[in-house]
This record gives structure tokens, C-alpha cells and sequence, in this order.
């Protein structure tokens, strides 16, 4: 068969770039790999599965987390044609990333499991595509589950959608049923791409990732002239300039070629050693002729959860910092900087797009690295507006101002779809009206599924809104969110005092109608898990000087030797020595000895969700 990769410069005419939007585990990875098969991009042999997605992590977690993009040839009534399918990652805190994806297509797979139907955040990124004007072509898959439903989810696509439910195609990426036909369509109804080929180079990055052999790849789509191997490229966003060491193409290995022309997808190589140089979304241009206008809609990733990661074992503090510089490395999202906690000793201040990038972050650091963390709270990031007018940003509880007069406090707004079956409508309402929710619309997708939509303040959402609905729905709501500007809301500080000093890994920024709740959550659950000392501890909550929750631990002496009647004393020595060893693991909050675990245990939230990190 011929390789592609030799032919450069393929006619824009012959070109069809598209991608899937999926739900999470409604087969887009399959579909992927039945594609390559069916192209016979990898040979059957070779195949294994979930082909396209890449990372460990990814296949463990069953979830995609970087865009990746392949090249198909697909031969259609006599003339060669070139797909480019470009993998968009499927979960709510990548909606960015989601969004430069779909810029580089012209077309889009809306791909919905026959026995479920759509989920918010498929909805979210149709949507999306349909604001980016890309053809739609909507496909059920999964047609041979005795479960599925095809008429009846056919049905619902072609309402949401506007299309005849007869023009839905019907598909099973397992069997490969439909696949064939389906490629068929994709050439067939997806444009092919427009651009200027004489014009000033001008590609758009949509995915970089770090290569431990060969630094950082670039995906890029070109939009117009050619980019060639061993010129000299300018990033627009930064000004800076690169040499190019290699252009090329993935099919589904990368391949060098001689370059990349109008329409086409591929990756470039510069030698640049971190993903934040090379940005999803910037352009990239030739740095001689260039063009002086970038593409439109770059924006820098913002951290909008933030978080403090310490290491359980304080000598582990200069590990943590190599692996969050290497983690860095792949991920331009990734902030953190240094801060100390009195509780738990040297930690950093990370920022994240969202609780899942917490989620898989944490999980990468514990995992790939062998750290053991210990992660406080997640806040988000809070304007404080002081009397005297100056502002204050806040993304750590123990930065709030004390002492001087808050005039108002700016928290972020999130806009949330959540789609479920009706019955749950009543539910759902409760929970967000509970979460300082502010209902926009609600929309019935058809006689049984519903759509809401709400206004609900981020802070709400990252803490255990997800595990709530979840259970309030059996598992059965799906929940996207997007950033919906600020609102001024009347946020307090809590702290939590042990014996009269405050716990900073404990403060927390709160609705002031929920304050005394998490004080009184937050001091109860430290009594169960501080042992008793010798002295009476008190454990307060309070909001400035005021007090507004109490709890006590009463004094006990712990008499390690009460066990041992008679006087064998070697006995008696070893339960001192392991009395002592224990103590080491103490940390002291004033006079009061806290084990390490109390605060580990004080802090975890109570069930990670089932969705969000697909934990088993
Ligand atoms: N019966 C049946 N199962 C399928 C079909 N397509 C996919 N699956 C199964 O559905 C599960 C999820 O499929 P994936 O391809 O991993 O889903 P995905 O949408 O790529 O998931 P993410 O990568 O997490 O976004 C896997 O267990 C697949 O084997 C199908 O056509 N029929």
C-alpha cells in the first residue's frame, strides 16, 4: 500500500478533517481503533486496544486525556482521499482543549451510545461544534448491546440536532458494523478544508506534548501557506522563534515529511523543552515573510482550583518539586509555587483547570513519582475588595486579609447543564437551590430526559457536588460547567483553632450561611481524631475573633505501661521506645500533639466520585 507520508501537500480538496465527540466510554477510543483497521493504517496484528490513546494513565483510568490526531487514507467511488481524525479529550475540565480541537476540523462524529443516549458534556460539545459551524454527523454506536435503543436515542439526536432520526447513522465500533458506511459519510458530508496556499504560513497548535527522547511535539493544523522542515517558526502569541527539526505526519506513527500544506494535520519538533512554549490554541508562522495576523481565540490556560499538596514525609519536599517540574513539562495548565502550612510543614500551592486535573495530578505524583501526599482542601480563587479600594487576590484561605475592612468579595460563576432522566427533576432542583444555584432554563430532550441549567459558584461545584448528584440521581444525571464570569457573594473565613492557635491547613472560605455547619463538621471531626492529651484541648471554629463552634477533648494520660502489671522492665522499655517513636510522627499545634494521620484523615473528602476519576 502506499504511504502517505511520502506524498506531501495533498490537495485541500482531498482532505477531510473531523473529530469524535463522545461521552466518556461511549466508544470513542473503539471507534478510533476500528477506523485504524479499517484503513489499514495498523496492521491487525499490531493492534491493541484503545490504540489512540497513549499514556499509561489514560488505559488504566479508561479515560483520554491529550488530544491525539492520525492520518487515514480512505478510498472512496475511485479517488484517494486523506481523513485526519483528531481525538478530542471527553471530560468537563478540558473544554479548552476541546474547543481548539474542533477548530481544526471541519466536521465532527456526534457519537451516543445506542442503550444511554446524551450526556451534558457530549451536549456541551456539540454545541460547541455547532457554534464553530462544523458539519454534524450523528452516529449511535454500540447497536449490538441487547440494551440498546436505537429508534428511540435516533429519535432524541435528531431532535437536538434538527436532522430526520433517519439520517442517524447506526454503528457498533466492537463488530465494526457500520464503520465502512461510516467513513463513506465522513468523506462524503464533511467539507474539505479552505485556505490560501500562497498566503503567510499560519497553523494552529491544538495539542503539544513532552517526549522524554524527543522534547516537545507540536500537533498542528494548517490553515494557510506551508510549513517546511528546517525553517525558522514563530510562535505569534509570544514572539518567540524556533528552529524546526522535523515536520511530519502521524499514521499512526509519526513520520517525517516534507511538509505540511494547506488543510493538512501533523506535528512539528523544535527542540523546545516545555509544553508552555508551545501552546495549544497560539499560531505558529514562519518567522521570514510571516504572518503578521494571528488565528483568532488563543487564551492561556487559567488554574481555576487550586489546592496545597505537602508530602506526607516532610525530607520528600525536593522530590515533589522535581516531579511537579517534570509533570510541568507536559502539562501548560500545571501552576504551582512554594508555600509552608504550620500543620503540615513544606508544601506548594498548585493550580489546576478543575477538580479532575487535581484528581489526575495527584494521582500521577503518588503513582509515577512513589510520593505520599497529602492534598488541603480545594478553593478557588476569590477578588477581595478592602475599604480603602485596593484589591486582594485570594487563592489560599491564609492569604484572606484580616484586620482591615472587607468592602466585597468576587467569587467565580459557573454556568452548569445537567441532563437526567425527569423523575430526578425534583431532586436535582433541591441540590442546587442547596448549592446557591440559580436556575437559567430547563429544556425536555424527550418524554423522559430533561436538561437543566443553572448559575452555581465554582467553589459549590469543586467540593462534592459531583459525588452528590451522582447519588441523588442513582448514577444516573451527567454534569458539565463552563466558567460564567464572577458574583459578589457574602464569603466568610473559618478557622479552626486547637487550644487557642489557629490550624491554617483547616480555614476554609465559606457561604456565610454555611459557616457554622463547617465549623461545627470540621471541629467535631477533629475531636473523634485527636487523641487525648494530658491536658483538656478545646477546638474552635470561628470567623474572625468570633467564636461560632466548640468541641473538647477532655485530658487522659496515656499510660502506655498500664498493660504491664509486675515489673518486667524490657517490656517496659520497648512500649517507651515505641511510645517515642510514635511522637516523631506528631506534629505540635501549640502545646497539642496532632498525629499526621488526623489531618490526612480530617482532610479527605469523604468518596471520591465514581465518573470524575473513574477510581475502581
Ligand atoms: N458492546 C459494545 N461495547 C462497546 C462498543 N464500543 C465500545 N464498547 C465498550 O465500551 C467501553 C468504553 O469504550 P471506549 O472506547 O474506551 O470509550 P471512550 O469513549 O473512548 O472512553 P474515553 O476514552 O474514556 O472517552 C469499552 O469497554 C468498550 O469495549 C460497541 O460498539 N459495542
Amino acid at each position: 500500500m502506499s504511504t502517505f507520508a511520502d506524498q506531501t501537500f495533498t490537495p485541500p480538496e482531498q482532505i477531510r478533517n473531523f473529530c469524535i465527540i463522545a461521552h466518556i466510554d461511549h466508544g470513542k477510543s473503539t471507534l478510533a481503533d476500528r477506523m485504524l483497521q479499517l484503513t489499514g493504517v495498523v496492521e491487525e496484528r499490531a493492534m491493541r486496544a484503545q490504540y489512540l490513546d497513549r499514556m499509561d494513565i489514560e488505559r488504566e483510568r479508561g479515560i483520554t486525556i491529550k488530544a491525539q490526531n492520525v492520518r487515514l487514507p480512505w478510498r472512496l467511488d475511485g479517488r484517494d482521499h486523506v481523513l485526519h481524525l483528531i481525538d478530542t479529550p471527553g471530560h468537563v475540565d478540558f473544554t479548552y482543549e476541546v474547543s481548539r480541537a474542533l477548530e481544526a476540523c471541519e466536521g465532527a462524529i456526534l457519537l451516543v451510545d445506542a442503550a444511554q443516549g446524551i450526556e451534558a458534556q457530549t451536549l456541551a460539545n456539540l454545541y460547541l461544534a455547532l457554534e464553530k459551524d462544523l458539519h454534524i454527523i450523528p452516529v449511535l454506536n454500540k447497536i449490538d448491546l441487547p440494551a440498546a435503543d436505537p429508534d428511540k436515542y435516533a429519535a432524541e439526536l435528531a431532535h437536538i440536532i434538527g436532522c430526520d432520526p433517519s439520517e442517524v447513522l447506526r454503528v457498533s465500533a466492537k463488530t465494526g458494523a457500520g464503520v465502512t458506511e461510516l467513513l463513506d459519510e465522513v468523506v462524503r458530508q464533511v467539507p474539505p478544508p479552505v485556505g490560501d496556499a500562497d498566503a503567510p504560513a499560519r497553523a494552529m497548535i491544538f495539542d503539544s506534548v513532552y517526549d522524554t527522547y524527543r522534547g516537545v511535539v507540536t500537533y498542528i493544523r494548517v490553515v494557510d501557506g506551508r510549513i517546511t522542515p528546517r525553517e525558522r517558526i514563530r510562535m505569534m502569541s509570544t514572539g518567540a522563534t524556533h528552529e524546526l527539526l522535523e515536520v511530519g505526519i502521524i499514521s499512526p506513527e509519526p513520520k517525517p515529511s516534507a511538509g505540511l500544506g494547506v488543510g493538512e494535520v501533523g506535528y512539528l519538533i523544535t527542540g523546545v523543552k516545555d509544553v508552555r512554549q508551545s501552546r495549544v490554541g497560539d499560531t505558529v508562522t514562519s518567522e521570514r515573510k510571516g504572518a503578521t495576523e494571528p488565528l483568532a481565540g488563543y487564551r492561556d490556560p487559567k488554574p481555576m482550583v487550586f489546592s496545597g499538596l505537602y508530602p506526607v514525609d516532610g525530607s520528600d519536599y525536593p522530590e515533589l518539586r522535581e516531579a511537579l517540574e517534570k509533570l510541568q513539562l507536559n502539562d501548560a495548565a500545571l501552576t504551582f509555587e512554594p508555600e509552608t502550612s504550620v500543620a503540615l510543614g513544606f508544601g506548594f500551592r498548585c493550580g489546576f483547570l478543575g477538580l479532575l486535573h487535581l484528581e489526575i495530578t495527584r494521582d500521577r505524583l503518588e503513582r509515577e513519582f512513589g510520593l505520599d501526599l497529602i492534598a488541603t482542601a480545594p478553593n478557588v480563587e476569590y477578588r477581595v475588595v478592602q475599604d480603602d479600594g485596593t484589591d486582594v487576590h485570594v487563592t489560599n484561605p491564609s492569604d484572606w486579609p484580616t484586620g482591615v475592612k472587607i468592602a466585597e468579595v468576587h467569587e467565580p460563576l459557573s454556568k452548569v447543564t445537567v441532563i437526567a432522566p425527569s423523575e430526578f427533576i425534583g431532586a436535582i432542583m433541591e441540590l442546587c437551590q442547596s448549592k446557591r444555584g440559580n436556575l437559567l432554563g430547563m429544556d425536555y430532550l424527550s418524554e423522559e430526559r430533561v436538561e437543566l441549567r443553572y448559575h452555581i459558584p465554582l467553589a459549590e461545584i469543586i467540593f462534592d457536588f459531583f459525588d452528590s448528584l451522582k447519588s441523588r440521581t442513582r448514577g444516573y444525571a451527567s454534569l458539565d460547567y463552563e466558567e460564567a464570569g464572577t458574583q459578589v457573594a457574602d464569603l466568610v473565613k473559618v478557622d479552626i483553632l486547637l487550644q487557642g492557635e489557629p490550624v491554617d491547613a483547616f480555614s476554609a472560605i465559606v457561604h456565610k450561611d454555611a459557616a457554622y455547619t463547617y465549623g461545627n463538621k470540621m471541629a467535631g471531626r477533629l475531636r473523634e481524631l485527636i487523641p487525648r492529651q494530658q491536658f483538656e484541648v478545646p477546638i474552635q471554629a470561628a470567623v474572625g475573633s468570633r467564636i461560632i463552634a466548640r468541641e473538647t477533648i477532655r485530658a487522659m494520660r496515656k499510660d502506655v505501661l498500664s498493660k504491664c502489671y509486675g515489673g518486667d522492665i524490657s517490656r517496659k522499655r520497648k512500649l517507651l521506645e515505641k511510645q517515642k517513636e510514635g511522637k516523631k510522627r506528631m506534629k505540635n499545634i501549640g502545646r497539642v500533639e496532632v498525629p499526621q494521620e488526623a489531618f490526612v484523615a480530617a482532610l479527605s473528602t469523604d468518596e471520591p466520585s465514581g465518573d470524575k476519576g473513574k477510581k475502581k
